[in-house]
């Protein structure tokens, strides 16, 4: 899905939440463990109730990576299933050397058909390239992110500049607000404004609604620029709205919530 396509879906549904799928085999509804493949049963289950209301899933692969082939199998199952219409993000943070990055964009936007992958900048740029060389295909790049660990590294002066504050500006000028999005962290809304300053025009994947506290008021009113500029994340706090046979319908609820409270943000822009 490229840029307009994007905008486009954000201002159709009046929504710019992203339903994260951090799929936990040990926290799905009891019943569903007898099905075949439980964790696609779920994810079905999730994304039916959930498609009106977000324009982008997130699939943490973490979750999937940690049942071996068949969470593998299940994640293939889930990116397929939710097709066209709504923006991926293989969650996989990933980055190496150039080679080795060449086969992990293959691995999300050949042989499995995600819109995007999220990066680590940590190795500089042939680790970030290699995911920028795809039509249509985005990296999203860690700038600062939600946890508290962000203080180790990324909020530390690196030349006169916090490190976080370098990264935005080195990494923006590898590729263009059509191909790369940044990780900003609900949790850091102090930054917001200051991170909008330096890169103005790209969108953010933030995470750390819900589960983690962040506040969807603050994120949307520092940090939405003209093309809105946003996906905000949530995952725990859809996923495991409830934990009984309703599973479903709550999820569609809180989702539904989050979209009339962006509906709100976005009619004021
Ligand atoms: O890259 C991410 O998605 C990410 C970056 C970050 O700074 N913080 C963060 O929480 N995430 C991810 O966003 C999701 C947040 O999940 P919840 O806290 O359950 O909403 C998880 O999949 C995290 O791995």
């Amino acid at each position: 899905m490229n840029r307009q396509q994007l905008i486009e879906q954000i201002r159709l549904k009046k929504s710019y939440l992203c339903v994260g799928l951090d799929t936990d085999i040990e926290k799905i509804p009891q019943h569903l463990l007898s099905e075949k493949d439980p964790v696609f049963a779920f994810n079905k289950a999730i994304i039916d109730a959930t498609r009106d209301h977000c324009v982008s899933y997130k699939i943490n692969t973490a979750f999937y990576e940690a049942l071996g082939l068949k969470g593998w199998e299940a994640m293939e199952k889930t990116v397929h299933y939710i097709g066209k219409d709504h923006f991926t993000i293989a969650d996989a943070k990933r980055g190496d050397i150039g080679n080795t990055s060449d086969q992990y964009a293959k691995a999300f936007f050949s042989a499995l058909p995600f819109d995007s992958v999220t990066v680590a900048p940590y190795m500089g740029e042939d680790s970030v390239k290699p995911f920028l060389q795809y039509e249509g295909k985005w990296a999203i790049v860690l700038g600062l992110t939600s946890n508290k660990g962000a203080a180790d590294f990324e909020l530390q002066q690196a030349g006169g500049e916090l490190l976080y504050e370098k990264v935005l500006k080195t990494v923006s000028g590898w590729g263009s607000p059509d191909n790369l999005m940044f990780v900003v962290g609900a949790t850091q809304a102090d930054e917001f404004i200051n991170i909008r300053k330096h890169t103005p025009d790209h969108f953010y994947l933030v995470p750390g609604v819900g589960a983690q506290g962040g506040s969807l008021k603050e994120i949307s009113e520092k940090a939405m620029n003209q093309d809105v500029g946003i996906l905000v994340n949530a995952s725990r706090a859809v996923i495991y709205a409830s934990s009984k046979e309703d599973f479903a319908e709550a999820a569609k609820a809180v989702a539904k919530g989050y979209q009339e409270e962006m509906a709100g943000y976005l009619g004021k822009k």
